[in-house]
């Protein structure tokens, strides 16, 4: 697709407004404002920790947020947001084509065309395959079409490459670049930074469940003065690289 065929506007379709969320007395999200546009592959980074998971799961609605709220600004669709969860749970003996077919009867699609799904993320020669049979990679792009199935118009994927060599991570993500061609508004998280600028259309930075940062790659490395994302998100993100922050249960934050 073309860069005039490209749709991209500033709408949100999507959007956190001052999230609250904690597990008992842990508070995990603390104030998240973050808007998800149309047409545009917006990544999430931040460390280990950070709330990034759960953020996704409240946008997706798995979850209710302690407070503040989610604003859905897009057409009115059976199925409104499409998600890949961080470990997907197919049924292993069921076949690509099959596990995508049974998705498609359960949204109620008249005519299901699980072929067609998997074709357009590159595994259509994998359609008979038992997805116990699939790799790692493989599985994840079958993810990813039935996060899309039904169109809906924004998909939220939780590290769709993780885990995944090079060139089945470059495919992930073209795949993702894709979805943002066609108008789709995209959310994926990732710790793979590489990607995100070569990718990503906007950055939001999560850490310690706040968003300390949102803009594109090239404004993200403006802002600091620096030459790449990765010395971006070092400037970014408090504490020790390689130190996974765990917040106190109703402690001072460290
Ligand atoms: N179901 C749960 N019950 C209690 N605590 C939880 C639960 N889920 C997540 N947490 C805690 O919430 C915090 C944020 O976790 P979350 O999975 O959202 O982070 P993340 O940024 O996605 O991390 P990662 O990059 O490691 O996947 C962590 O301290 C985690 O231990």
């Amino acid at each position: 697709m073309t860069e005039t065929e490209r749709e991209q506007t500033d709408e949100p379709v999507l959007a956190a407004e001052n999230l609250t969320h904690s597990y008992g007395d842990v508070a995990v999200l603390d104030g998240v404002t973050l808007e998800i546009p149309e047409g545009r592959f917006t990544a999430l980074i931040g460390p280990n920790g950070a709330g990034k998971t759960t953020l996704l799961r409240l946008l997706v609605g798995l979850e209710r947020p302690d407070g503040g709220r989610i604003r859905y600004d897009g057409p009115d669709r059976p199925r409104r947001i499409g998600y890949l969860p961080q470990r997907p749970a197919f049924r292993p003996e069921f076949t690509a084509a099959e596990t995508l077919y049974f998705y498609e009867s359960l949204l109620g699609v008249p005519e299901p065309q699980p072929r067609a799904h998997l074709e357009r993320v590159g595994l259509a020669a994998a359609a008979d395959r038992p997805v116990g049979a699939l790799s790692g990679g493989m599985r994840q792009l079958l993810g990813i079409a039935q996060a899309v199935i039904g169109d809906p118009p924004v998909v939220v994927l939780d590290e769709p490459a993780h885990g995944l060599d090079p060139g089945m991570r470059s495919r992930i993500f073209g795949a993702i670049e894709e979805l943002a061609a066609r108008g789709v508004a995209v959310l994926a998280t990732t710790h793979d930074l590489n990607a995100v600028e070569r990718s990503g259309d906007r950055i939001g930075v999560l850490d310690r469940g706040r968003v300390v940062r949102v803009g594109t790659p090239a404004a993200l490395r403006d802002e600091l003065g620096v030459e790449t994302l990765t010395e971006a998100y070092d400037a970014s993100v408090a504490g020790a690289a390689g130190t996974v922050y765990v917040e106190e249960s109703g402690g001072e934050q460290q």
